[in-house]
């Protein structure tokens, strides 16, 4: 799974794409795309060869034992059943375990966006940030939650633009003890 990303191939397959909706690839305005759609497919995909759990590895010892949480973190991400894009929000608490080790903040950012960055779905994506934290930092508990609204259903297919999808995933304490649940989410409320 982790190997780099082949451009020459992703060119090829847009020419191809190209070619069968009947237009010509060859024509001005097409000439650079199957190049422009490679790098983008580089950078929005650039979550396959990186391990989110690598970013959490410099860390704090500061003996904090309170919750933290980053929220409001906003994310672009590929839905793999269509390849149109899914955006929204993601928060993410947690509570440092026995040695208080915390990370720092925008290594939680990094995280969604690495996992954010591969052709997803959105509970996956939700488990796959709660599964790094736990791994990554060895925290008492993690609980992540995101707010998305999805291209496929918006703009094709169901079209019901507004509508959200939320997902969680709750790890540790945060799905053992209903106290800590209900802090994060009245915490992670507007
Ligand atoms: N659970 C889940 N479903 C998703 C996500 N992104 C897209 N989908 C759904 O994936 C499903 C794919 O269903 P299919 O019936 O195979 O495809 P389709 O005919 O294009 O489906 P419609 O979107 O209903 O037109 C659709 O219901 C999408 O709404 C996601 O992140 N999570
Ligand atoms: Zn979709």
């Amino acid at each position: 799974m982790f190997m780099m990303i082949d451009e020459e191939a992703i060119k090829a397959a847009v020419e191809s794409i190209l070619k069968a909706i009947g237009d010509d690839p060859a024509r001005e305005g097409l000439a650079g795309t199957p190049r422009r759609v490679a790098q983008m497919y580089s950078e929005i995909f650039g979550g396959m060869p990186q391990n989110p759990v690598d970013e959490l590895q410099v860390g704090y010892e500061l003996g904090h034992r309170e919750m933290v949480i980053l929220r409001d973190i906003p994310f672009y991400s590929m839905c793999e059943h269509h390849l149109l894009p899914f955006s929204g929000v993601a928060h993410i608490g947690y509570v440092p375990g026995e040695d208080g080790r915390v990370v720092g903040i925008s290594k939680l950012a990094r995280v969604v966006d690495i996992i954010a960055r591969r052709p997803q779905i959105q509970e996956r994506m939700a488990t796959e940030i709660a599964d790094a934290i736990m791994e990554g930092l060895k925290p008492d508990g993690v609980g992540v939650v995101i707010s998305a609204e999805h291209m496929c259903m918006t703009m094709r297919g169901i079209k019901k633009p507004g509508a959200r999808v939320v997902t969680s995933a709750l790890r540790g304490i945060f799905a053992k003890r209903a106290a800590t649940r209900a802090e994060f989410m009245a915490l992670i409320q507007d």
